[in-house]
């Protein structure tokens, strides 16, 4: 015998650029370049074990009301407004529907020249949000940043560190620290019941990343992992945990000798993989369980 287990269902990828027409600073545009992914479940049993659609909203409309949300509140609106907004309308207008999550991972965009309508993409991160609207549970929202890459060029070491018989790498005092940033903050639920600033909150945790990174001397990437998150919860009263992904992105000094070189510290091999890969939380003393935030 067989039974269904946990399903959902939804469009992923939704490409949605938003322009804001004389909104920002003197008059110019402002952008949200968004992805968007939605996700319902509830009582769709029947559509697996039957097939009937009598319950399935089809993904079709889940994109088409994406595009038409992002008409109907216009303006600068921010990705976690959006997903609240959008969350809640499933689970409000679709009876079998009880829970909705929807993610939003947000491109940057910067002014260039001074007419307003001229733009060129950020590169350094994206932003990104997971929103849960559940008919019991409440909403959820779980923010962050993913693709920040960072590096500090000495204040790092890695010693002291177990050896086994396959232990082949050398003891550093100095060593390259690279990494490839992934943050998810979430908020709690009544910061959310409240409601947040979200974009000065996104600005806030942008910058506790990186002046931490900036600033920390580490031993490993595990002690950079713990001084961010707990940085994060400093910068951010309305969050309660922090979950980080750090892959260690190696960097090796190359063996010049062959060649009749010295290398102090200058010529690298930027490794590519395997590469480490260290991931963690960090939660406030009284950060409450975290229900489906992380699903
Ligand atoms: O910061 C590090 N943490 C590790 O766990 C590890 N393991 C390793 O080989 N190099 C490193 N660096």
């Amino acid at each position: 015998m067989v039974q269904l287990g946990g399903n959902r269902y939804g469009k992923a990828e939704v490409r949605l650029v938003h322009v804001a027409r004389g909104a920002g600073a003197s008059g110019a545009d402002l952008i949200r370049d968004w992805n968007v992914g939605t996700s319902l479940s509830g009582d769709l049993a029947d559509s697996h074990l039957t097939g009937s659609n009598a319950k399935v909203l089809p993904t079709d409309s889940q994109k088409n009301k994406v595009y038409a949300l992002a008409r109907e509140l216009g303006g600068d609106v921010a990705p976690e407004v959006f997903g609240v907004e959008l969350g809640s309308f499933f689970v409000s207008s679709q009876e079998p529907i009880t829970r909705a999550r929807v993610s939003v991972d947000e491109y940057g965009w910067t002014p260039v020249g001074a007419a307003g309508y001229s733009f060129a993409r950020a590169g350094d991160l994206v932003r990104t949000t997971v929103v849960h609207v559940d008919a019991a549970a409440g909403t959820t929202v779980v923010s962050g940043l993913k693709d920040l890459v960072v590096m500090n060029t000495t204040a790092s070491e890695f010693w002291g560190y177990p050896k086994d018989r396959y232990t082949t790498l050398a003891e550093t005092r100095d060593r390259i620290l690279a990494t490839s940033v992934t943050a998810a903050w979430r908020f709690r639920p009544e910061a959310v019941a409240a409601g947040v600033d979200w974009d000065a909150a996104f600005r806030a945790g942008k910058s506790a990343v990186l002046e931490t990174f900036a600033a920390t001397y580490t031993y490993s990437l595990q002690q950079m992992l713990y001084a961010i998150g707990s940085a994060l919860l400093d910068a951010l009263p309305a969050v309660c945990e922090v979950r980080l992904s750090l892959p260690n992105k190696h960097h090796y000094l190359v063996d010049l000798a062959p060649f009749g070189l010295a290398n102090d510290r200058e010529v690298y091999l930027a490794g590519d993989r395997p590469y480490g890969l260290i991931e963690g939380a960090v939660l406030a003393d009284d950060a409450p369980e975290p229900g489906i935030a992380w699903d």
